[in-house]
């Protein structure tokens, strides 16, 4: 097991160069241990939780890799729209249980109290940004979950721009059942993407399963689909419809709905005023356009 003490000088450091940029897809399937990147459509990437043996369960190497995966593909002009699934039987059985009890009996080891703070702040913002890094991504993520997704996957998930999943999914905000309060993001987000705040608490307090159908009543996913290869055909598909459109365009649409997501709706407006001043001269908006009117659904948009 690795943990965070024994690999704390290598907290942020980056695994990939970032000369290395240009050939991210190929680099990053030996760069990663617990990732896989595939590109199965041009400008699509498909990024797999790749520890099925441990049911890609968040060791510390995970979390670090997703934040340097989702880093990388934000400035990759080869990629316009990711999906996010797991390898194996599940999406994610959440945190690595054993990995994190080593860390918290090291860090217990210690005497004084703000020592083991630091340690524990230290982490907590490493393990936040690895999940912020989806939402911060410039290209849309869309999230296909089958079987369990528990805890962390939460924390994930909702870091994501859409959500699917099979029906035989499940979603459960487990920490309390662990002894802790979530604090990587489904606190946060969960209540915003489903717009319930009671049924939110219910879910974080209880720590019960939710289960596909209720999942789509509630708006935590937006499509079930039949089985789990028929969730990422069909992921795949919608993201390849996104990866056809303007860069310029989608990407400037994600940055607009997380703005507008934490502020008023005038600041909203006013924030893509701004964008869309630089954005109108765009060759994209004409190229669409044209496209458009002449009914032309094969638009070629430059690299961004
Ligand atoms: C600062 C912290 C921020 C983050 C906080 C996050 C918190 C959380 O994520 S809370 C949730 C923690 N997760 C769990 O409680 C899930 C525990 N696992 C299970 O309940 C079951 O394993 C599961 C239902 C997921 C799968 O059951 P299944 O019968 O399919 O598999 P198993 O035989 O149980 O497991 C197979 C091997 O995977 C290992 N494993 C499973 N889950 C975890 C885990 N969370 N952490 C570490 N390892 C896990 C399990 O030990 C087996 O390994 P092995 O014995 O070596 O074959």
């Amino acid at each position: 097991m690795q943990s965070v003490l024994s690999k704390s000088s290598n907290l942020l450091r980056p695994v990939i160069g970032s000369d290395t940029l240009k050939n991210f897809a190929e680099m990053s399937s030996t760069a990663f241990k617990t990732l896989s990147v595939g590109v199965p459509k041009e400008y699509v990437y498909h990024i797999k939780l790749n520890r099925p043996e441990k049911r890609n369960a968040f060791n510390h190497a995970m979390w670090l890799e997703i934040k340097q995966c989702f880093e990388q593909i934000s400035e990759d002009e080869n990629c316009r729209a990711v999906v996010v699934s797991g390898e194996g039987k599940m999406f994610t059985a959440g945190i690595d249980l054993s990995d994190f009890v080593t860390t918290a009996q090291q860090v217990g080891e210690k005497d004084d109290v703000a020592r083991k703070a630091k340690i524990f702040h230290k982490l907590i913002e490493t393990y936040q940004a690895s999940m912020t890094s989806l939402e911060l991504c410039k290209k849309p993520i869309l999230a296909a979950v089958h079987n369990a997704c528990i805890g962390a996957g939460v924390d994930l998930i909702t870091a994501a721009d859409i959500r699917y999943c099979s029906k035989d999914a499940w979603f459960q905000v487990k920490e309390v059942e662990v002894g802790l309060a979530a604090d990587v993001g489904s606190l946060q987000r969960l209540p915003k993407v489903i717009g319930s705040d009671s049924l939110a608490r219910e879910l974080c307090y209880t720590a019960r399963k939710m289960h596909a159908d209720e999942a789509l009543t509630c708006g935590l996913v937006s499509r079930v689909f039949g089985t789990h290869n028929e969730l990422l055909e069909e992921t795949l598909k919608i993201a390849e419809v996104i990866a056809k459109k303007s860069p310029v365009a989608v990407q400037t649409t994600k940055a607009n709905l997380l703005y507008s997501r934490d502020h008023t709706v005038q600041e909203g407006l006013d924030h893509i005023k701004l964008w869309n001043q630089l954005n109108l001269q765009s060759e994209d908006l004409v190229q669409a356009a044209t496209g458009v009117m002449t009914k032309d659904e094969d638009v070629k948009f430059s690299k961004l």
